[in-house]
């Protein structure tokens, strides 16, 4: 599909991209580049590509295809390192879970001649490394691409190929409905899981060994995603501000809501409440997502 592509950034998501861009046999040349010595070297022993380089401007010399695999706050920096040294008709690309501001910080470093268009696949763990990566990451997991005016329907398609060949299912969104959607269904939880997991954690009169020894299963959720990477989730915030302050408002709004129900006692707005959610969960199995085993989230098996 390609001649060469470089990976910059091998964390999770780019070494799960090396490992299925191998498996699938999907590019002759894979050119690793990350800026730590040690996760490079890493890379090398896990044998993750065919070229190594801690030189992102090396990296992407006659790459046909560029996957920057960073920190969303980092996007631009980046992109201002390759911008001289990228091949004409490249097509470059990012994995970052917020889009407007990758876009933002990304657009003006690249050169007119290459193809850039941003990307998320909405697939991921609590791990980070390259040691975290699978093959299998991708699979029956939306990867959503966000075109512009200015974005080239050929390019698209072959990005498109790209991901279709990675496993995952393409949708293609504007940037700023992208982090929207993502505020309410990604960011919010999580910072909802930080807050949960911070509160038991200062809790005086419950001790940790109580909080581990008695953690139902709903707790142990929250702890999973709590666990996930501070750098990449302090740059989410701060890269879907906006987005994220208006969930967080309406979800503080919901929540005085709900504590007021209790504190009257008001039974019936709690069960109407408890109600309604549980059909959207019912609806959400109905449409084929089944939430009860870890391919939750995935989107429906196609025979
Ligand atoms: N972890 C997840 O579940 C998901 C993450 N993403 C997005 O993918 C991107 C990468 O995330 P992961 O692979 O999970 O992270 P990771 O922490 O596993 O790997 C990050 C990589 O970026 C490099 N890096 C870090 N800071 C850098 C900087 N300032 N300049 C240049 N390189 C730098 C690191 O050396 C490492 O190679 C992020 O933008 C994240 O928002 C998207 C979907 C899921
Ligand atoms: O581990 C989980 O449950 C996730 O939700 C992973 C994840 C994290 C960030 C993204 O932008 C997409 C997926």
């Amino acid at each position: 599909m390609f001649d060469r592509i470089a990976l910059i950034g091998i964390g999770l998501i780019g070494s799960s991209l090396a490992r299925v861009i191998e498996r699938e046999k999907i590019a002759t040349n894979v050119v690793v580049s990350t800026r730590s010595e040690k996760t490079l070297k890493r890379a090398e022993e896990l044998r993750l590509g065919t070229h190594y380089t801690m030189d992102a401007a090396e990296a992407v010399k006659n790459a046909d295809l560029v996957i920057i695999s960073v920190p969303v706050g980092a996007s631009g920096a980046v992109a201002a390192q390759i911008a001289a040294s990228l091949k004409p008709g490249a097509i470059v690309t990012d994995v970052g879970s917020t889009k407007a501001s990758v876009i933002r910080q990304m657009k003006p470093e690249l050169p007119s001649n290459v193809h850039f268009i941003a990307g998320h696949p909405v697939a991921g763990t609590e791990y980070s490394g390259p040691d975290a990566g699978f093959a299998s990451l991708f699979e029956g997991r939306w990867c959503i691409l966000t075109p512009d005016e200015d974005t080239n329907p050929e390019a698209l398609q072959k990005l498109s190929a790209f991901w279709t060949a990675c496993g995952s299912d393409v949708q293609t969104m504007d940037a700023v409905h992208h982090d929207q959607v993502l505020a309410l269904v990604s960011h919010l939880p999580q910072l909802i899981s930080y807050n949960i997991v911070g509160t038991a954690s200062d809790f005086e009169t419950v001790s940790q060994a109580d909080v581990i020894k008695y953690s139902a299963s709903g707790f142990r959720d929250f702890t999973r995603l709590a666990a996930s990477d501070p750098t990449m989730w302090r740059d989410v915030c701060l890269h879907n501000k906006d987005a994220i302050l208006e969930m967080l408002a309406r979800f503080s709004e919901d929540l005085s809501s709900m504590r007021a129900s209790i504190r009257r006692g008001d039974g019936d707005a709690l069960f109407e409440l408890f109600t309604k959610t549980r059909s959207i969960r019912r609806s959400i199995i109905e449409a084929g997502q089944d939430v009860d085993t870890p391919n939750f989230g995935r989107t429906p098996h196609k025979d």
